[in-house]
């Protein structure tokens, strides 16, 4: 194509942008008419909600025809609503539309046809004015998915009436800001190098982009995936997992936008940091968030608050400091209770408890029992001892229920409530001699009105005291379940099988029972002793849900998939993860879920193109990785990255602050010093925190704003940043297989910039680098400004 022609093509291009455009604005305009009408019309029917019900209670019948009447008026009000609700939001996407309306475009000929249709792509469809032509079509749109799926030449797509084929006969990009065509370009298979390196080179932000305008083939089979019950991604650090987990909500909320909404969706995430990381990919989509919660939230939900829990960021920090004298024992113990040889030992323990054991407690009201422990134990293994234990645990419910009733029809009587009676509010006795007179309007007997009044008084009394022990019972708290777990590891109770559980097992189990003694549940245990307490007192799994995703699934042990599992059964399931960034002391040992090993039937994604970082960097980490070589480093230029030998803190401190100055100059926004565990954050906080605005992040953090960041390597899970400082490169600090992927997790955080301090000899990882790869310096004390 000559210049002249691909001018005059532009300007075609531009001409067309603006009809779109023209359009959008229309449309907008007849919306907001539409939107202020129903928003008059809302504010009209609340007001005069009660003058438009018919309301009359003096018969059954108008009773009903009043009820009808208001149900009548209700629902037409939420219609209302709702219909104000979706017209806000085609309206917010239109908005959104008319900056950028569309950014991809192929024509597309049908075997049948003669002539070639051209698809524009966006972000949502947009129809012409009479509503019979899509000016743009979705992305999600089944025609659309060719344009992810195929270069120029033979191509197809299915519908619901079966497979179209045809050829792509063109496959262009458009950059459109603000309603201006800015470049354009045809390409290939992988959609716009250009255009993805423009995506890339940008500043990392705070929040996570979308990514729909280049998405990748590969990303697409995630993301369109509808087969498959469970979805395996195996990606390397970096190759878009969590955007294409994203990016496939908003597809599936599309394509089964009848059935399915974001509230059937749950997305468990690593830490809280990145629930906020995420929070606006769907929303700018168009589309609402799923929920979201990391695991440790969803567990701790379940537990009572006088159970105190510890967090998987505590148990790593407490790995990774190594020390205390029962540091060996709880090792070995967080690799045992990841498994599923534990869940078999816990599984048995639990059969064993279908015949005795269960330990229960007294009902007591007023420092009294009034159905003794020994009594609910003979109810409980009485019953018939197929049925299970939680349906035992609910009949034995029903029959304490029974109990506390008839306890409080005798106590009824008591001396105690006479003194009750006498603290109650004027209300109280207002609403009691109500009742008496609606009930006995013409009643003369005062006397007999008298000794009612006295007894409602004291049932109301005796109602509202017993009312905590009865939510406690429908809570089933007459079963000691902590206990009954802790008896699992007291040695002499029960005769167990332990295979499977290790030599150090009785050392383990001294220090769990001790541990839970104390009301501590450690975060192996966490996952079995919810699970122990589901099974023993009722699972009440979720069917509502119907997709589960699991970002960072190879941080989850086999015991905690086979929980969630039953926990969900009725959903599907994506598990997104990669095996180089397994950071738990269990998952060094223990099959991933992300092994081409797993047991269950699955499809599996591989990604290992690493879109993230600029090509010098994942040379880098890829070099220290086994199966390194599979990574794949997208074409984007930058500086190597930098290791810098030094030989005590106060220099570490100097270089970090250096770095940071020489980041800030150069545009840099986002800027983390990522230590190995808390403690080494805490410590360069310390140092750094008056020189430079900087930020400590910890497990209870929510969100990151622009800056610098100083933040423990696990925490920063997920996240990306501009310009990356290990402030703590050393061999002694990063050597063992966990601290390798560790060291890995953080390096591969970096988009632009990657620098390594190191006081002292690097970590032997570096040392595997070639070293053409990075540049080294060892800077002496004596020369500290130097670099
Ligand atoms: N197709 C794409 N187009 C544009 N940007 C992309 C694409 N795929 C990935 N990216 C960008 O690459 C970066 C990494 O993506 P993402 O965080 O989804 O990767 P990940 O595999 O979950 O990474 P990690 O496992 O390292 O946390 C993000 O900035 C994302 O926007």
């Amino acid at each position: 194509m000559t210049n002249g022609q691909q001018d005059n093509e532009k300007k075609q291009e531009q001409i067309r942008v603006d009809h779109v455009v023209k359009e959008i604005t229309r449309k907008i305009n007849y919306l907001s008419e539409n939107v202020k009408d129903l928003k008059e019309s809302v504010i009209d029917i609340r007001r005069e909600f009660w003058e438009d019900v018919t309301v009359n209670l003096e018969e059954l019948d108008d009773f009903y025809e009043t009820e009808a009447s208001i149900k009548q008026q209700a629902e037409f009000l939420s219609e209302r609503e709702r219909s104000h609700g979706q017209f806000s939001e085609r309206i917010d996407t239109l908005k959104r539309l008319k900056d950028s309306p569309y950014f991809g475009r192929i024509d597309f000929k049908e075997d049948d046809e003669k002539e070639e249709m051209p698809i524009y792509i966006g972000l949502a469809s947009v129809m012409d004015e009479n509503d019979e032509e899509f000016l743009v079509y979705d992305w999600r749109a089944p025609i659309s998915s060719m344009y992810y799926d195929f270069p120029p030449g033979p191509a197809n797509y299915d519908t619901m009436e079966g497979n179209i084929s045809g050829e792509i006969l063109l496959k262009r990009q458009y950059m459109i800001r603000n309603g201006e065509l800015k470049g354009m370009f045809d390409t290939g298979l992988t959609i716009g190098d250009s255009l993805l390196q423009a995506v890339l080179g940008n500043q990392a932000s705070t929040k996570m982009k979308s990514i729909v305008a280049t998405i990748q083939r590969e990303q697409n089979q995630i993301i369109r995936n509808e087969k498959s019950k469970l979805l395996v991604v195996q990606g390397v650090a970096g190759s878009g997992k969590t955007s294409a987990a994203l990016q496939r909500v908003a597809y599936l909320l599309y394509r089964y936008r009848e059935t399915l909404t974001s509230e059937q969706i749950v997305l468990f995430s690593p830490n809280p940091l990145f629930n906020s990381y995420v929070a606006t990919v769907l929303p700018e989509l168009g589309e609402d968030n799923m929920q979201q919660m990391t695991f440790y939230q969803y567990l701790n939900r379940q537990l009572p608050k006088s159970i105190a829990l510890e967090s998987p960021f505590e148990q790593m920090e407490y790995y990774l400091n190594g020390e205390g004298e029962n540091f060996k024992t709880r090792k070995e113990a967080m690799h045992i209770k990841a498994s599923l040889a534990f869940k078999a030992f816990i599984d048995d323990y639990l059969d064993q408890l279908g015949e005795a054991g269960i330990i229960f407690r007294n009902v007591t009201f007023r420092g009294k029992a009034i159905v003794k422990k020994e009594d609910i134990a003979k109810y409980f293994y009485s019953l018939d001892d197929h049925i299970s234990l939680s349906d035992r645990v609910e009949e034995t419910m029903e029959w304490i229920t029974k109990e506390v009733r008839s306890f409080e029809k005798k106590e009824v009587g008591a001396d105690w409530l006479r003194d009750e009676i006498e603290l109650l509010d004027k209300e109280d006795f207002l609403d009691v001699h109500q009742r008496l007179e609606d009930r006995q309007p013409f009643e003369e007997d005062s006397f007999n009105d008298y000794t009612k009044e006295e007894e409602l008084l004291r049932k109301k009394v005796l109602t509202r005291k017993l009312r905590p022990l009865k939510t406690k019972i429908k809570r089933k708290a007459f079963v000691d379940r902590l206990k009954t777990y802790r008896q699992l590891f007291e040695q002499t109770a029960y005769q167990r099988k332990t295979e499977g559980l290790g030599n150090a097992w009785e050392a383990i189990s001294d220090l769990t029972a001790q541990s839970l003694k104390d009301k501590q549940l450690t975060w192996e245990d966490a996952t079995a002793y919810v699970y122990f307490e589901k099974e023993l007192i009722g699972f009440n799994d979720v069917r509502t849900i119907k997709h589960v995703f699991i970002d960072e699934a190879q941080d989850y042990s086999p015991f905690q998939f086979a929980f969630i599992k039953k926990l969900f059964p009725v959903s599907r399931m994506t598990l997104l993860g990669d095996i180089n960034q397994a950071i738990y002391a269990h998952a060094l040992h223990e099959e991933s879920l992300l092994s081409e090993k797993l047991e269950e039937k699955h499809e599996r994604v591989e990604l290992t193109r690493s879109y993230r970082s600029t090509e010098p960097i994942v040379s880098f980490t890829k070099s220290f990785m086994p199966n390194g070589h599979l990574i794949e480093p997208f074409e984007r230029d930058g500086s190597l990255p930098v290791v810098m030998e030094v030989e005590n803190l106060k220099m570490v401190e100097e270089k970090t602050l250096d770095f940071i100055e020489m980041y800030q100059e150069a545009g840099h926004q986002t800027i983390a010093v990522i230590a190995k565990t808390l403690a080494e954050s805490k410590e360069l906080y310390e140092l750094l925190k008056d020189r430079v605005d900087a930020e400590l992040m910890t497990q209870e953090t929510q969100n990151f704003g622009k800056g610098v960041a100083i933040i423990p390597a696990y925490l920063a899970k997920g996240i990306e940043f501009d310009a990356v400082i290990i402030p703590n490169a050393s061999n002694e600090n990063y050597q063992n297989a966990l601290e390798r992927n560790l060291f890995y997790t953080a390096c591969t955080r970096a988009q632009h910039e990657l620098v390594l301090l190191s006081i002292g000899e690097p970590s032997a990882f570096i040392q595997d680098v070639p070293t053409k790869h990075y540049k080294h310096y060892k800077v002496h004390a004596i020369f500290k400004n130097s670099r």
